[in-house]
């Protein structure tokens, strides 16, 4: 059956700032407490969905979150009114405040895993919302996230949206950061691939400095729950030295789409072994593997995470040529410049380099890969999708009026304090379901 990668990317929300509570991500420590432009950070996302659906591509938007999540800072122990909640908690716990009010459900490849039907045993799309368990700011994302996915994939007979993974280190999911899905067509069944930081209980190699967020445990989870076929499933663990460089997610070293795997020398444990596993994979389904390894010597770890190199969309336009959509970082620095522009000449499977300007995402360790969420849908399920997702003209034109009317351009991290936030947040969220027809999402609307 004919099917096209749609990509779902997180609209960044009101409250975007720079908090530093991402341990080992290292551009969030890096930006800790720097000022932020909330206005200016939606608009780049906004600009870059707009940007790929012009070219021809299926762009849908996922809306941000209510931050502050006055539920959380209850479930903590602060009381009284909203205004009260918000100036206790910002006088005697700010970083408590700082998880409550972060924007992180813009990066929508930690929003879930999704397996496509063509995959999948009883032929409907799964979602598994991440747990997100790693960060305290993101495990509260994963209820909401649930709740929009089934507000817009609805239908259920082409959809499941599953509950969460139980929220325990054993079982920690970092979502489709940390997967990608092979295959020779969209429509076809393909081979899903997973990989995971650490293993809960089969010994192996760990990272000592940082924390690795997936567990093996967790994948094989999802892949069970999604009635994945042992063929179609390859498992892979990230090497622990590159998470100890800064590669909090697969998707910082490496991305995939089709029959290409585009990844760094030093991604994998074993690389050689899961290279040789995932051809055998996928010939079995009709296709194969491609590797684009990029050696050490050219681009080293750090330019990788500096740059965001890897963290870019590999997207197959309409007319069967493969774009590499990077961040503006990649031609800043002269190593990875020349490494694309090689790559580009070398009439490899890649064809083209897109260059967006993502910065204030960027300085939170979100690259153009980490705000969107791959969906395959063959046509049925397209057209049971909720029609007032896709980017198009007029949505691009309410959106970016939305914006303007509803953001601040400077977000410093004592503004969090400030209670007319959460209220000038809600405004906006309350209208934003409007435009986007999804009903109301959000607790304060209930
Ligand atoms: N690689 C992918 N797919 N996603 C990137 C997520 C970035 C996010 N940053 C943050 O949550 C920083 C928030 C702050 O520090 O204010 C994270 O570390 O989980």
């Amino acid at each position: 059956m004919q099917a096209r990668e749609a990509n779902f990317d997180g609209l960044v929300g009101p409250t975007h700032n720079y908090a530093g509570l991402s341990f080992g991500n290292v551009a969030s420590q890096t930006n800790e407490k720097s000022v932020a432009n909330p206005l200016a950070a939606a608009k780049q996302g906004l600009r870059k969905m707009k940007r790929l659906a012009d070219l021809g591509f299926l762009q849908g938007v996922l809306p941000p979150q209510e931050r502050p999540s006055l539920r959380l800072l209850r479930e903590l122990g602060f009381s009284g009114s909203d205004t009260a909640v918000i100036e206790r908690a910002a006088k005697d716990a700010p970083e408590l405040l700082a998880a409550a009010s972060s924007a992180s459900a813009m990066w929508t490849a930690n929003a879930a895993t999704v397996s496509p039907s063509a995959d999948t045993r009883d032929g409907r799309v799964h979602f598994t919302p991440a747990n997100l368990t790693s960060k305290l700011h993101r495990a509260i994302e994963h209820e909401a996230t649930r709740r929009t996915l089934q507000a817009i994939f609805a239908d259920p007979a082409h959809f499941t949206v599953h509950e969460a993974l139980p929220g325990t280190p054993a079982l920690g999911d970092e979502g489709a950061a940390n997967h990608t899905r092979f295959c020779s067509q969209y429509g076809e069944r393909g081979v899903e691939f997973f990989v995971y930081g650490r293993s809960e209980y089969r010994r192996g190699p760990e990272p000592v400095r940082y924390p690795a967020r997936q567990t093996f445990e967790a994948s094989r989870a999802v892949a069970q729950r999604h009635g994945l076929s042992e063929d179609g499933t390859v498992y892979a663990q990230q090497s622990p030295e590159v998470i100890d460089a800064g590669v909090f997610h697969n998707d910082v070293i490496a991305v995939g789409n089709r029959q290409t795997l585009f990844c760094h020398q030093r991604a994998f444990v074993d690389q050689s072994a899961v290279y040789d596993q995932l051809g055998a994979q996928l010939s079995k389904a009709g296709a194969q593997l491609n590797v684009i390894e990029v050696p050490d010597a050219r681009v080293s770890v750090a330019d990788a995470v500096t740059s965001y190199l890897f963290n870019s969309q590999l997207l197959t336009r309409p007319d069967g040529r493969d774009v590499l959509v990077v961040p503006q970082e990649c031609r800043e620095n002269p190593r990875v410049a020349a490494y694309l522009d090689d790559l580009v000449v070398n009439a490899g499977p890649i064809d083209e380099v897109l260059v967006f300007e993502l910065r204030e995402s960027m300085k939170n360790g979100g690259g153009p890969a980490c705000l969107r969420l791959r969906v395959v849908l063959n046509e049925a399920e397209r057209q049971a999708v909720a029609p007032g997702v896709w980017i198009d003209d007029a949505l691009f034109g309410r959106l970016d009026a939305w914006i303007g009317k509803h953001y601040r351009d400077r977000l410093a991290p004592s503004d969090l304090a400030d209670p007319k936030l959460l209220d000038e947040s809600r405004t906006a969220l309350d209208e934003l379901t409007q435009i986007l027809g999804l009903g109301s999402l959000y607790d304060f609307q209930r």
